[in-house]
């Protein structure tokens, strides 16, 4: 029972209603592999969601880039699970650094948010990463275990939750994380879901590398055991998205 190759194009905070036509017109005409070998998630920001869940071939899903931490209601400028459930959004990232970062999210309301995204039927896009400092100082393990844990505490079942490991240092940078420095942290996050889950989940989670992932070096990093797809940010705006998909191919002559 593989895990199957994941990849998510997350368009951050870009577009306008002409360029997201044209991303989703470039996604269409793209030969990717079939459903059976990957599954393509595109995340646009919120408003444009209906637009390219409309527009979009049906074989690629769509994912918000947040939504709130429990029920809606009064939250002025937040987009509840339930919103998202109304619309018929499948997917929802959570706890992207950007978000940890610059607007405070703490570890446990990451969680709790994965939390609640997943009660209401959800499927979830788990970021974790550590900075250039964490990473210098050493405590790369212990702070994607860290995060990874304040997630675990609150959830029982992993069956809809996919983790992306996104180096804070390799985002937007063009600095991509080597193979085997990707390969270290995911077998590493692997590792720790078999200890403090179960054999069961550690086998089966998708664990997904994102930080300037592009059509040149997504193939090598596809290549490594534990990593099972990207979570894409700017190359997922241009037509090197389609190459990316592509690299799930080396998954499957594995
Ligand atoms: O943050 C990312 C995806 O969520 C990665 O961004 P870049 O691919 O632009 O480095």
């Amino acid at each position: 029972m593989g895990r199957k190759f994941f990849v998510g194009g997350n368009w951050k905070c870009n577009g306008t209603t002409e360029e997201v036509k044209k991303i989703v017109k470039t996604l269409n005409d793209g030969q990717v592999p079939s459903q059976d070998v990957v599954e393509v998630v595109v995340s646009p920001p919120y408003v444009y969601l209906p637009l390219v869940k409309s527009i979009l071939r049906p074989d690629f899903h769509v994912a918000a880039q947040n939504c709130w931490v429990k029920k809606g209601g009064a939250y002025t400028g937040e987009v509840s699970a339930e919103i998202l459930v109304d619309l018929d959004i499948p997917w929802v990232i959570i706890g992207h650094s950007e978000r940890r970062l610059i607007l405070g999210e703490s570890n446990e309301f990451v969680g709790d948010k994965v939390a609640y995204a997943l009660s209401k039927g959800l499927k979830v896009i788990a970021c974790v990463g550590e900075t250039l400092q964490q990473r210098e100082a050493g405590t790369t393990v212990e702070v994607v275990a860290a995060q990874t844990k304040a997630i675990a505490d609150r959830v029982s079942d992993w069956t809809n939750v996919v983790l992306a490991y996104e180096p804070v240092w390799a985002i937007g940078t063009g600095k991509v994380a080597t193979p085997a420095q990707a390969q270290e942290v995911h077998s590493e996050l692997r590792k720790w879901l078999h200890e403090n889950i179960s054999p069961e989940v550690a086998a089966t989670v998708r664990i997904i590398y994102g930080g300037s992932v592009n059509g040149a070096n997504s193939k090598e990093l596809a290549g490594q055991p534990d990593v099972d797809g990207f979570l894409v940010g700017g190359a997922s705006l241009k037509p090197e998205f389609i190459d990316i998909i592509k690299s799930a191919e080396v998954k499957k002559s594995a």
